[in-house]
């Protein structure tokens, strides 16, 4: 059935990849408006107008915005087929925990292994690669970090998995040498449709970081 939801997004952006991932595993259709952030939209800033920033998801003309709050607000509509939050409050809380530390640790250094140089992007390099190796913990033995389903933990990483390359050419290292476990289960994420097919090209990921860093030198 064809709900009324669009999907204000761009095409690299790993926020905008959970959302598509989440609404693909409801199997949900959606409109999809690419935003140009040099030049934001009006309905971006009406939808979004506190952070100015994609994600947002419109539903019925209501926006909802920020990736995280975006997936957890699409599995409770939409509650009555593959659940992406455990039904147990303490491991529901335990999963927000996991997204959480994901949003404040990884992307941030994620970034700046792409855009640092230097002793800098040496120091977040060292970072990233003990984040993960943290996440590996927490991943275990398991198939996904919600266990047997895939879940809001597994939605908020997987689309770093797209910026590996980037990640791994702008800093020299190999992720698979590093965190072979981590890599490992992208590899069974990326097995899924929904997720293969919100993800985009790597190679096409690192040219959009390449012309991303031309704008951010002409910039300064
Ligand atoms: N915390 C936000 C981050 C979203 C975000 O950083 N979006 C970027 C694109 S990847 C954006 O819209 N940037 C434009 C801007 O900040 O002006 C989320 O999870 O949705």
């Amino acid at each position: 059935m064809a709900e009324d939801l669009v999907l204000l997004d761009l095409w690299a952006s790993p926020f905008g990849m959970r959302v598509r991932i989440a609404l693909a595993e409801k199997g949900l259709e959606y409109e999809s408006r690419e935003e140009d952030l040099s030049n934001k939209s009006s309905l971006l800033l009406k939808m979004n107008p506190v952070h100015k920033q994609i994600p947002v998801l419109i539903h019925k003309g209501r926006p909802v915005c920020e990736s995280l709050i975006i997936v957890q607000y699409i599995d409770e509509v939409w509650s009555h087929n593959s659940p992406l939050l455990p039904s147990d409050p303490y491991e529901r809380a335990n999963a927000r925990f996991w997204a959480d530390y994901v949003d404040k640790k990884i992307y941030s250094t994620s970034r700046q292994v792409c855009l640092a140089t230097g002793e800098v992007q040496e120091e977040a390099k060292k970072q990233l690669i003990e984040c993960f190796k943290l996440l590996e913990g927490e991943l275990g033995e398991k198939t996904y970090f919600g266990g047997e389903n895939f879940g809001l933990v597994d939605v908020a990483l997987i689309p770093l998995y797209s910026w590996f390359y980037a990640l791994e050419t702008s800093a020299n290292f190999s992720i698979a040498e590093e965190c072979p476990r981590l890599v490992a289960w992208a590899k069974r994420c990326i097995l899924r449709k929904s997720v293969s097919k919100s993800l985009p090209d790597q190679y096409k990921v690192y040219d959009y970081l390449l012309e991303l860093k031309k704008k951010l030198l002409q910039s300064h």
